[in-house]
């Protein structure tokens, strides 16, 4: 039990560390750098020069010093900085800690993964530190991010850095319940950091919520902060802070417009951009990959590259929440030999901040919207980032492969881009980003469709969940801002449909309007009068919905909850035409039609998408795909063969994993054999997606996985090796072929 520090003892204390304090303001205003220098510009301080206040009583110099134990920091600050093993600084700290510590404004651009925590957490510590700030001055420091992990994770590296200081700090994020206890105690906090709508909701709500003695703002992905998504809640919260305070703004695509900058009253802010002469935008130790897939080939491809990588860590990036939904459930249901998690914004906060934890520590694949693009330092390093859908803007494509190839490590990227968008690459070239070009190789695809259309007639959940991928997709496309990229009307509709085991093509209204529009405008046959009214409809579903999935974070209580609801209504409301014909008279028709029909009886489209009426579904003159619809028989037929597909490709799977496993059986025997003990690290990855048969087969493999380092693949399982060496050989196949 610690025993109470005597009045004395206290008294010392507070002597000492006003003594401290009052030597680093000497410090630092000694020798500040100069406004509008870059103290990277500066010789490297040698590492024995003498620091602090010199025998002359000057003060070493602290611009340009590479490590924190140069600086004028807090012996608190220090201990904690040197305990966590932080010792020498990234380019980025080095050049704006100096600025920060003075006091300044500042905009800070550094690449992802480069420390830009740390350049932020440090100043706002220090600032507080030196004010002497205490419990009863409430809140000294507002620290903004986009996502709530995001500032999960902010908050964590705090709490080490800052764990000798006595500020109490708050996690104010959405999605949490316990809202009423944070509001009973959100002015005794010294330093906040949230998300922009719960800030905003405690300014709004919380009985006399106080910051008008705060000192220093930051916000992290500044530039996502400060658009358009959250330009309502960041005006609102701005206009309730003091004016004289210290703002630092930080990100990787860090904004230069003055209009945004003009918004936050900045003080002749330093633009410290670290790494704006570098050659590449984007991590050194990071290779990218491009490769063009037809949209119908996208989950084929993605299948065979989770197969050929079952020893990575993997983050999957897809357009929408929909879309991660089904393509996690299905293939959670086809086993591929490797965890399956996803991560988005309609999720529980609960069961969202454990995913990402489970993600930080074990080998698995994260399926995820753009809810983890930004900022997320997943703790044992990702391996591979592949980006499913092409990102809206080369800012989402930077922080989206920033996820991996972090600080000192190495990182591959890859990008499935559709034909259509290959102005993409035009763009990525342009700002700097070092992309290599790959043709797939189609013979080494693992075809994925066909499991696909059994799974969904075996799960008929899962054949509403395909529906709306599809439709939220094309809907993403439809509402991308940049059309030199995104043009739906160049998408292979059907095929993309089969492609994810639908059998029939929902219709979409707006495609069907941009169908007609554009056969109208060449003169087509069409004569029908245009409908205002579906225009209107067009209308209503631009300003309803936005594809970034990042946007829904900006009302908590939830953002992502209330924008995900908003996108659900529509999808069940208007968007989906298999059951709502193509045109606003038949709808009429069927609905009437549908009033009085036996529940269960299907509606019937033909190739136009308008239903066909009763009478001509039952006159059996049909034929082709419509015909293997509407006869049972045909249809019974269709289904079964489907199924003994599956039971097919099973079978084949199983005989294979029963010969991996005797061969693993018979390798771990001689080896044993051979006098080589070894502990099996039974990594536990129960609690993951994974079935149970899967679970057990990783239990075995995972040592494989957690022997990642150099000395645990040597040493440790020699077999699984092999197999790794074989799976990478397939990658490298599938993959790299393009460099000829
Ligand atoms: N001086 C340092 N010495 C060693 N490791 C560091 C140092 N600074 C930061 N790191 C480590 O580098 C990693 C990336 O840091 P951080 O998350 O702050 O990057 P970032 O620039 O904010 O990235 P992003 O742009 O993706 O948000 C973290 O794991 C962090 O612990």
């Amino acid at each position: 039990m610690r025993r109470p520090k005597s009045k004395e003892f206290r008294k010392q204390q507070r002597l000492s560390e006003q003594e401290e304090i009052n030597l680093l303001n000497s410090w630092i205003q000694f020798q500040p750098p100069d406004s509008g220098s870059n103290p990277m510009s500066l010789p490297h301080l040698p590492n024995n020069s003498p620091i602090g206040r010199l025998e002359d009583n000057t003060y070493s110099r602290y611009a340009g010093a590479s490590r924190f134990g140069q600086f004028p920091l807090s012996k608190k600050t220090k201990d904690a900085l040197r305990a966590a093993k932080f010792v020498v600084m990234t380019d980025i700290q080095r050049a704006s800690l100096p600025h920060a510590l003075c006091g300044r404004d500042i905009l800070g651009a550094a690449k992802t993964g480069s420390g830009k925590t740390l350049a932020f957490i440090i100043p706002v510590l220090e600032k507080l530190y030196r004010e002497r700030w205490g419990p009863e001055d409430g809140v000294g420091s507002i620290i903004i991010s986009p996502t709530r992990e995001l500032a999960g994770q902010i908050f964590d590296v705090l709490k080490d850095v800052g764990k000798h200081h006595n500020f109490s700090a708050g996690l104010l994020i959405g999605g949490r319940k316990d809202v009423d206890m944070e509001k009973e105690r959100v002015n005794e906090l010294n330093i906040l950091i949230c998300t922009p709508g719960r800030l905003l909701q405690h300014m709004d709500e919380t009985p006399n919520f106080d910051c008008s003695q705060m000192q220093v703002l930051v916000l992290d992905e500044a530039d996502r902060i400060l658009d358009s998504g959250f330009k309502k809640e960041l005006n609102a919260i701005i206009s309730q802070l003091p004016k004289r305070r210290q703002t630092l703004l930080f990100s990787a695509t860090q904004t230069k417009s003055i209009q945004d900058l003009a918004r936050l009253s900045l003080k002749d802010p330093e633009y410290l951009s670290v790494h704006e002469e570098s050659v590449t935008a984007t991590p050194s130790l990071l290779k990218q990959i491009v490769m063009i897939v037809p949209l119908d080939q996208k989950l084929d491809m993605l299948w065979s590259f989770i197969k050929t990588h079952l020893q990575s860590k993997i983050l999957v990036f897809l357009s929408s929440c929909k879309q991660v939904k089904f393509v996690f459930e299905a293939f959670k249901k086809l086993h591929p030999g490797i965890p399956l998690k996803c991560l988005h914004g309609r999720m529980k906060q609960e069961r969202r901040m454990a995913i990402y934890s489970e993600f930080c520590e074990k080998r698995s694949v994260l399926f995820s919207t753009d809810v983890a693009a930004r900022g997320l330092d997943f703790n044992k390093a990702v391996d591979w980032v592949v980006q499913v859908d092409c990102p809206e803007n080369v800012a989402s494509y930077i922080h989206r492969v920033g996820r991996t190839a972090r600080y000192k490590s190495g990182g591959k990227s890859v990008l499935f881009l559709l034909p259509s968008e290959m102005q993409m690459l035009e763009k990525l070239k342009a700002a700097k980003v070092p992309v290599h070009f790959n043709k797939p190789r189609q013979e080494l695809l693992q075809p994925v469709s066909s499991l696909l259309a059994s799974l969904l007639v075996k799960y008929p959940d899962l054949q509403h969940r395909a529906q709306r991928a599809f439709i939220t997709y094309m809907r993403s496309i439809h509402l991308q801002k940049d059309k030199d990229i995104f043009d739906v009307m160049k998408l292979p509709v059907n095929e993309y449909s089969a492609s994810l085991g639908l059998p029939m093509t929902p219709k979409i209204r707006f495609l069907n309007q941009k169908i007609k529009s554009k056969a109208v405008s060449t003169k087509s046959v069409l004569d029908e009068p245009e409908d205002s009214s579906k225009d209107n409809v067009l209308e209503v579903s631009r300003n309803k919905i936005d594809t970034d999935p990042l946007k829904d974070e900006k009302i908590e209580n939830d953002l992502f909850q209330l924008a995900d609801a908003a996108n659900d209504d529509e999808v069940k409301s208007s968007e989906i035409e298999e059951i709502i014909p193509a045109t606003r008279v038949l709808k009429k028709k069927k609905l009437k039609i549908n009033v009085h029909r036996p529940v269960g009886t299907r509606v019937v489209f033909d190739d136009e998408g308008n239903t066909l009426p009763p009478l001509a579904r039952i006159a059996g003159a049909q034929s082709g795909k419509e015909a293997l619809l509407l006869d049972p028989e045909q249809k019974a037929e269709y289904y079964r063969r489907m199924r003994d597909d599956l039971k097919k490709a099973d079978k084949e799977d199983k005989l294979v994993e029963r010969q991996r496993l005797r061969e693993k059986r018979i390798k771990q025997k001689m080896k044993w054999k051979a006098g080589n003990e070894e502990e099996d690290d039974q990594d536990d990855i129960s609690g993951s997606e994974e079935d149970e048969t899967v679970n057990r087969r990783h239990k075995k493999s995972k040592v494989y996985f957690d022997s990642d380092s150099d000395d645990g693949e040597r040493n440790e399982m020699a077999g699984n090796a092999r197999t790794l060496e074989e799976q990478e050989a397939l990658a490298l196949k599938l993959l790299n072929s393009m460099h000829s």
